[in-house]
This record gives structure tokens, sequence and C-alpha cells, in this order.
């Protein structure tokens, strides 16, 4: 029966031109400990990365516990465990709360979880620390933690990537012991390092240099490769006083074919022709101050001489064959991959399948509540951005200062300017009394309407003849200088109006005459403001506010959670546990959804009680449209996070979302103003439709039918953001 856990067959992966892994062909059987050796980039992680199906190959063919890599990842990753090169647990959760965490995940019931949990933890000896916070844990316990999540579902098959990098050696000690126990309890362990004594600890091992595997086998078997000490030479150690200065002259002598420090003794390959005598006579050294002893290759030198060979001909470098028993285990000569029944392989007990939603939904929540600043973020920031914003986005234009050059001085003057303050657009902020300090009032800045009322203004109002008052308008700021201009106008037109309708009134012929019998104007025009009658400018900003704060705080604190993860590792290590894409995904997204909700509860209810901004339609219907909104917004959040690599790149991007929500959506200046290619874009930004229906609703009373337009507009972008960041949201690497 075909025992093999795992079954490579010209495994190949490129990113773009680069070749990470090529033409990779190995097996590994049941129980083994299987090391995969190599230097930094080789391809290892990449290799791992394939077998747990969470990168796709782009070449060659494998399988995992009889599971195709490609196809039946899922499968896969119920029975695997994995422990990946970085630490990627949660550092704001306990250790035993990690250890629960990965538990659901699986799938595991309450009660398998409580005895799994037991068991896992006095294996790795974590007893004394489950409730540390796991980023307070020292390196060693930290990969004793990571152990332990890796094991809590009995997987058949452990991979371990780098599990020893950057412990001490006590620490790097007591992890293998843990590793041989599991493999003595029949787990098959995929490890890779970079430490020989680590390798010699394995059953096989492999060598990967520059992408390719150069050889695998025992370690006993690969020490007796031909390559390695080809026949005729010999291998010594040398013990010898400052052996790093006496190096370069042995490289030197000939028939020395290799010298390489071990340590405090140098490892020599000699060839058959140079005797002991020889070579200490050409080191001039004399006998009694040098030992020199025979000694079998390291893996070591097994692993130099074949990377020295592969380096000096890349193209035909062939992978040696192992003699003996390992022969028909050598690279090259592996059988073709044949699939070997899962059934034959299974060895833990039967779990339910879960989709990991409560897992992850438990977990977001204890992350939110042991990380203040994301409810300060969520549940403040918006309150406060209300309120700050809502009082500073006044376009209202009042107290326009103004200086006033009286040359009449007397009561007609005077009731002049009692007008202008009346209109409570200008604000007298100096009276001068000539003409260089009216000048200077203006240019200075001081003032931004200069009024001159000339000396004979009293006496031509009473003798009925028409005067003109000057009136300067600074017009830097267009704003200001048009609601002045506008302003002065109707006020002069007010003005003139009273005085006629006294004089008509002694008249035969009035222009016309009101229902009293009064003159009056002929044509009266009788404007009446709804919804907002004191044109108060927050009634028309806030509830748009309140559309723009939702969106910042969903869509940023979504793409900052995943992408988060992504950064810290714990996302691959996710990807690497059978948690579905919607459990994944929901559990992420819920969290934010109910506090983005409570977020918009308490922004509304400043805009009642802060800003007086009543809502005069159905809450009911505002909430549920609200809903609609969250969930394209959370939508947004996700697409960022499929984009961004880091957190960097995902402010970024929501930047780039935020920005024309804020200038485009009709928040801020009026749609139908803007040029019309613009117009046309913002009907693609989703926040423009819900600030209609927020206007609708809070200030009109609108109802759905009024609401039809943008509900629909809102419903269609929610199909295209939310399909579009499902569809790029995988349970995949690259
Ligand atoms: N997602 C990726 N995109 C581009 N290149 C990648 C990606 N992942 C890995 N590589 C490249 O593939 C090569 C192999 O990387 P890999 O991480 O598998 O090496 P490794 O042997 O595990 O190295 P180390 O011991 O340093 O972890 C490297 O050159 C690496 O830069």
């Amino acid at each position: 029966m075909n025992e093999n856990v795992l079954s490579v067959r010209n495994l190949s992966r490129s990113f773009g031109d680069l070749v990470a892994v090529q033409d990779v062909s190995f097996d590994v059987r049941k129980g083994e400990i299987f090391g995969l050796l190599g230097p930094n980039g080789s391809g290892k992680s990449t290799i791992i990365r394939m077998l747990l199906g969470i990168l796709p190959p782009s070449g060659g063919d494998a399988t995992v516990l009889g599971h195709d890599v490609r196809t039946e990842s899922e499968e896969i990753k119920h029975r695997v465990g994995y422990m990946s090169q970085s630490f990627s647990l949660y550092g704001d959760l306990t250790a035993r709360e990690n250890i629960d965490f990965y538990g659901r995940i699986y799938g595991l019931s309450p009660s398998q979880l409580e005895r799994r949990a037991d068991e896992v933890i006095e294996l790795t000896g974590l007893d004394d620390r489950v409730g540390q916070f796991a980023r307070t844990l020292s390196g060693g316990w930290k990969q004793r933690l990571a152990l332990a999540c890796a094991l809590i579902h009995e997987p058949d098959l452990l991979f371990l990537d780098e599990p020893t990098a950057g412990i001490d050696p006590v620490a790097r000690r007591h992890l293998w012991d843990l590793l041989f126990e599991l493999s003595g309890r029949g787990v098959t362990l995929f490890v890779t390092t970079h430490y020989m004594d680590e390798a010699e600890r394995c059953t096989d091992v492999g060598y990967i240099y520059l992408s390719r595997l150069l050889v695998r086998g025992k370690p006993s078997d690969l020490k007796r490769l031909p390559d390695v000490t080809p026949a005729g030479t010999r291998r010594c150690e040398m013990r010898v006083d400052s052996p790093t200065a006496r190096l370069t002259g042995l490289r030197a002598i000939d028939g020395v074919l290799d010298a390489t420090l071990f340590g405090d003794t140098i490892h020599l390959l000699l060839a058959p022709e140079l005797s002991d005598q020889e070579l200490l006579s050409q080191m001039k050294i004399e006998p009694d101050r040098v030992q020199l002893r025979s000694v079998d290759p390291s893996l070591e030198d097994v692993f130099v001489t074949l990377t020295q060979a592969a380096e000096r001909d890349p193209d035909s470098f062939q992978a040696p064959a192992p003699t003996e028993a390992a022969a028909n285990e050598a690279v090259g000569e592996l059988e073709p991959l044949q699939k070997p029944s899962p059934a034959t392989l299974s060895g833990s007990p039967p779990r339910r399948r879960s989709s990991g939603f409560v897992a992850v939904l438990t977990k977001e929540f204890a992350h939110v509540r042991r990380q203040p600043s994301t409810l300060v973020f969520l549940l403040l920031v918006p309150l406060m951005q209300t309120i700050i914003f809502g009082f500073a986005l006044d376009t209202q234009i009042e107290n326009i200062a103004m200086v006033v050059y009286d040359q009449d001085g007397r009561r007609q003057g005077r009731e002049l300017v009692d007008a202008f303050h009346n209109t409570r657009r200008f604000t007298t902020v100096e009276r001068v009394l000539d003409d260089e300090s009216f000048r200077r009032a203006m240019t200075s800045g001081r003032a931004s309407v200069g009024l001159r009322i000339p000396p004979n203004y009293s006496d031509r109002i009473v003798r009925g003849e028409q005067v003109s008052v000057q009136l300067l308008i600074d017009g830097s700021d267009s704003q200001v200088a048009t609601t002045a201009l506008n302003t002065a106008q109707l006020l002069g037109l007010n003005l003139s109006i009273a005085i006629a309708r006294i004089k008509g009134e002694n008249l035969q012929l009035a222009p016309a005459r009101d229902e009293l019998g009064r003159g009056a104007v002929p044509i009266e025009i009788r404007p009446r403001l709804l919804y907002n009658p004191d044109l108060e400018s927050s009634h028309f900003f806030v509830p748009g506010l309140v559309g723009i704060i939702l969106q910042l705080v969903t869509v940023f604190l979504t793409s900052f959670a995943i992408v988060r993860e992504r950064e810290l590792g714990t996302l691959e290590q996710l990807f690497v546990t059978p948690v579905s894409r919607s459990g994944l995904l929901l559990g992420k997204l819920v969290p934010y959804a109910v506090l983005g909700f409570i977020a918009t509860l308490i922004v509304l209810s400043a805009m009642v009680f802060v800003f007086g901004v009543s809502i005069h339609g159905s809450l009911t219907l505002l909430l549920c449209l609200t809903l609609l909104f969250m969930t394209c917004s959370l939508g947004l959040g996700l697409l960022v996070s499929t984009i961004s690599k880091t957190q960097l790149e995902a402010l970024q991007f929501a930047f780039m979302i935020m920005l024309p929500s804020v200038l485009l959506s009709g928040f801020m200046f009026p749609r139908s103003e803007m040029p019309w290619p613009i117009y046309l874009a913002s009907f693609g930004i989703p926040v423009t439709y819900y600030i209609e229906i927020l206007r609708g609703v809070v200030l009109r009373g609108a109802d759905l039918l009024d609401l039809l337009a943008p509900v629909a507009g809102l419903f269609l972008c929610n199909v295209i953001v939310l399909g579009l960041s499902l569809a790029r949201f995988r349970k995949t690497l690259g």
C-alpha cells in the first residue's frame, strides 16, 4: 500500500520572471520527519505554501494526504497543521484565547475543544502561561504556543517553516523534543530549517538550492554519496592553533580539495596523493602541535559540495543518486504521481464542518475590546467630527466687516447705517472721519465693505431728490463680495420702496394699493421657505455629514482590519485552516457593521439634539437604508483590502475613495453645477445616493416612493462593489 503522505512531481512556481521553485519532486512517507534545507530565498516557504493549497503552482503536481493541492485544497486544510516562519498569532489575545480560536475554527465541539486544549497545553508545557497575552511571551514560548495552535485539531501532517529561527539553543532543544514526541505519535512532520544539526535529526532531508532540489535522502545515505567523498579521497578533522589564520594557507596546498572551519577545528577533503606527513610538512608545522583524524562527512559537507557543483555548472548539474537503500528515492527517479486514497491516510477523529464565522466574530470583538482606540475611532470620533464639522461648515455669511464714513452725521444717515446692521450681514468695525482713513480701512483688509454717506444725504431725502450712497466692496473673496452686493442692492431697493410708499399715500394716482387702501408696489412676490425656513446651513450639511462619517469609519476600519492581519501573517495562518470564505468575511465584517450602526445612531442623535435638525420622515426607513449603505461601505473596505498589501497602501486607497466622496457627492457643492463628465462620474459614488436619501428623509420627510431613484442607485452600487470585492477576496496568496 502506498503510504506516501506527500507526493510532489515537477512542482514549479514563478513570480513574474523570478523562478522561486523549479521542477521539484519528492515523496514523504507517513511518520517521517522530513527536513527541507536550503539558504534564504531558495524556495522552501513557497513549496510549503503550494502544498498547503494557499498558493497555486505554476507547473507540476502535488498531492497532500491523497488530495490534489490544486483542486482539493479545502480537504487538505482539515488535516494539516501549519506553523509559519514568523510568529503569526494574535498578540492581543491570551495564549488560551488563541488556542480556543483555532479550535473553533477547526470545528471542535466545546467538549472536544476543552479536551484538546488541555492536551496541547500539557504537551507544550504552556500551563503557567495560558492567561498571558501572546505578544508578551518570549520567542521560545511563542513557538510553543504556535505549535499548540497548529496541533489543536490533531493533524496528520504538520508543516513547520523554520520553527526554531530566532530562539535560543535550549528552547530549540525543547521544541525538537516535542517534534520527536509528535513523530512518535504518528504525526508526519515537514520541517524547513537552516540548521545542520536539526537536519541531522530528521529521518529524511532534502536540500534545495536556487529553487531546485539538489538531493533528497536519509542523512546517513547522503553522507555516503560518492560525489561528497570521491573515491580515494579522505575527510579529516584537523585540530590546530589559530585555525582561522591557517585556512587560506591550507587551501593553497596542492591536494587539499576542500578546507572548512568547523568550530575550533578544520574539516579537510584530501586528494589520495597527499599523505598526512606531506600535508604537515607543507604547512611547516611540528607533528606534535597538530591532531589529525579521519571523520565521516557531515551533512554540511554534503550540502557544500553539492552547492559548489551546482554553482560551477548550473545547467548540467544532476542530483547524485544516493546509494543502496536510498537509491530509489533519488531525485528524478521517482514514480509518476499516483494519488493514494485519502481514506487510507485518515487518522484524526471526525470533526464538524464549521464555517468559522462564530470563531472569527468572537475573535474580532475581542480585538475591539482590547483595543479601545478602535472604539474611540468608531464611536467617539464620529460624534466629535459631526459636532465640529457641523458648526464649521457654516456657509451662511454674516457680520461682514464694514467701515462707515458718515459725512452727513444726522438722523437719516444713522438710520441708513442701522438698516445695514439689521440685515445681520454687516457689522461696523470702524467709523472714520476722513477719506484717507476710509481708504486705509479697505486696503488694510480691516473692512470688506466701506459705506460712505454724502454730506447732503438727509437734505436730499427730505427734499425728495435722488441721492447716491457709495458702497465699496472688497472682491477678493467672491462669496463674501456677492453676498454684500446682493444684500446692499436689495436694501437700497427696499428703502426706496418704503419712501416711495409714504409719498405715494398722498397721491391720487399711487402705483397700486393694498387691501387696506394704502399705496403699494404693483407686484408683490411672497416667498415661502419649506423644510429649512431659517436657511440654517447646518440643516443642509449635517445630514450629509452622517453619510460621509459613516463611510469614513467603515471603509477605514474594515480595510485596516484585514490588511493588518495580512501584514502580521495571521491571514496566511487563517487561509491554511478550513474556515470558509464566507465565515471569514462575515466574521470580520459583522463587528464593524454593528459598531458602524451604533456610530450612525450616535451621529443622528447629535444631529437632532445638538443641531436641532429633526427627522421629518420615517426613522425606520432611514435606518433600513443606512444598512444598505453600510453593506456597500463595508464592501468598499473589503475591496481596498484586496488591492493593498500594506496598511499604508490601504490608507492611500481609502483616501482615493474618500476625497471624491466628500467633494463630488453633492455633500459640499451642488452636483448640478459640476461639468458634465464630473457630474456623470458622481453617479458612481455610493455616498451620493445615501446623502440624497438622508436629506430626503430627514429634511423633506420623503418616503420610499420619493426615494426610488437613489435607492435603486445605491442598490446597484452594492451589487457592483460587493461583487467585485467578493470576487477578489480569495483564500490564497499571490
Ligand atoms: N509573493 C511573492 N512575490 C514575489 N516573489 C516572491 C513571493 N514569495 C516568494 N518570492 C520569492 O521567491 C523566492 C523564494 O522565496 P521563499 O520564501 O520560498 O524562500 P525560502 O527558502 O523560504 O527563504 P527563507 O529561508 O529566507 O524563508 C525568493 O526570491 C522570494 O523573494
